[in-house]
């Protein structure tokens, strides 16, 4: 479920000081401890990482996921390895092989990898309570953009919550109202630098390990979101200085209405005599209240959602439901939705 993260002063971007806002926050927040942080080796999560540790000391645990998608992945690896060991944080690593289904992006497969990854590794023994993740305030409007360009609905718009309950564990994501500029300028004032920069300076005092990793995939043009992260954001910059509190609260607003609509979803569903749903009780649900009640349906019971054309077909179908004959046969998502007798059926091979 979503949650509004605590309101942290960030006038512009690039300060540090409200890095030092959003940590005091968290820890106003008393996640239960222990805490792992989810650590891939890049900026955002290495200070994540960092402020956590000065907060909890002893309390804290890195979790790493190794994708094996990039030839790097190994060298990502092994550079958690030798950070954590010099901050003295115990570090728990998995390897997933992260292999996407078909029509299912690369991407989208890698995230749920490493959710589950990450659930694995917080039931380690001792199990952890609560995992932070460190994403800020600029993939948040990534998001929200990603989604709008994909002509997402609320839940798409709602886009990432600062706080949930999931697997037994409190989740978390306390930079969300941080800049990314913020969090290189605070590294930067805690010595930190990439691991480029550490090795071309040749510092000995602060060695390769102590710094970040940049990924080469965050470069790379043919993600959207690095697209919308490299020519997007920039020029919102430059136009709407506040977008990103602007985008953020916009989100607050569509995962509250969201949570309505699921409310009403299912307080329809069970008065349309519970799932499968009732055809002629759905008949005397308005369009749009037909759509929300049949997609909170499919989601919840079946893991399925149709698209905008399907929904479209199926409301009609619904319609001209009227006799005792009248067949009603449908793809939706990944299986189809059935007339069967009075109520309607979904089998994932009709
Ligand atoms: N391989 C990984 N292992 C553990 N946690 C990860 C991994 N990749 C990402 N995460 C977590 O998920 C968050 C969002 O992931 P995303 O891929 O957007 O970020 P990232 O570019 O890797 O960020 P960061 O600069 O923190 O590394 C990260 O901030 C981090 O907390």
């Amino acid at each position: 479920m979503h949650s509004s993260p605590s309101r942290v002063p960030c006038p512009s971007a690039g300060e540090a000081a409200c890095v030092d806002a959003a940590l005091a926050a968290f820890a106003r927040q008393r996640p239960p401890l222990p805490l792992g942080v989810a650590y891939s080796g890049g900026a955002d999560s290495t200070a994540l990482l960092l402020g956590c540790a000065r907060l909890w000391p002893g309390q804290v645990v890195a979790l790493h996921v190794n994708h094996g998608l990039q030839e790097a992945a190994s060298a990502f690896e092994s550079h958690c390895v030798a950070f954590c060991q010099r901050l003295g944080v115990p570090l728990r690593v998995r390897r997933v092989q992260a292999a996407h289904a078909k029509g299912e992006s690369p991407e989208a497969a890698a995230r749920a990898h490493r959710y589950e990854a990450l659930l694995a590794l917080a039931a380690e023994p001792p199990a952890l309570r609560a995992i932070a993740l460190a994403q800020h305030a600029d993939d948040q409007v990534e998001t929200v953009l990603l989604a709008l360009s994909r002509g997402a609905g609320l839940p798409g718009l709602a886009a990432m919550p600062a706080r949930w309950q999931r697997g037994g564990l409190a989740w978390a994501r306390p930079f969300l109202r941080v800049p990314g500029a913020a969090l290189r300028e605070w590294l930067a004032k805690q010595g930190l630098k990439t691991v480029e920069e550490n090795s071309a300076g040749n510092d000995a005092g602060n060695s390769a390990e102590m710094g970040w990793v940049e990924d080469p995939s965050n470069a790379s043009a043919r993600y959207t979101r690095n697209r919308i992260r490299a020519q997007v954001l920039p020029a919102l910059q430059a136009a709407l200085p506040g977008f990103r509190a602007a985008f953020a609260r916009s989100a607050a607003h569509a995962a509250q209405a969201q949570q309505l609509l699921q409310e009403v979803a299912a307080q329809d569903l069970a008065a349309c005599g519970a799932a499968p749903p009732v055809i002629a009780a759905l008949q005397t649900l308005s369009p749009a209240r037909q759509a929300n009640v049949l997609r909170y349906w499919l989601a919840s019971c079946h893991a399925s959602s149709p698209s905008s054309a399907q929904m479209t077909e199926l409301l009609a179908q619904i319609a001209a439901c009227t006799t005792r004959g009248h067949r009603l046969r449908l793809k939706v998502g990944a299986g189809y939705v059935l007339r069967q007798g009075e109520r309607l059926q979904w089998l994932e091979n009709g």
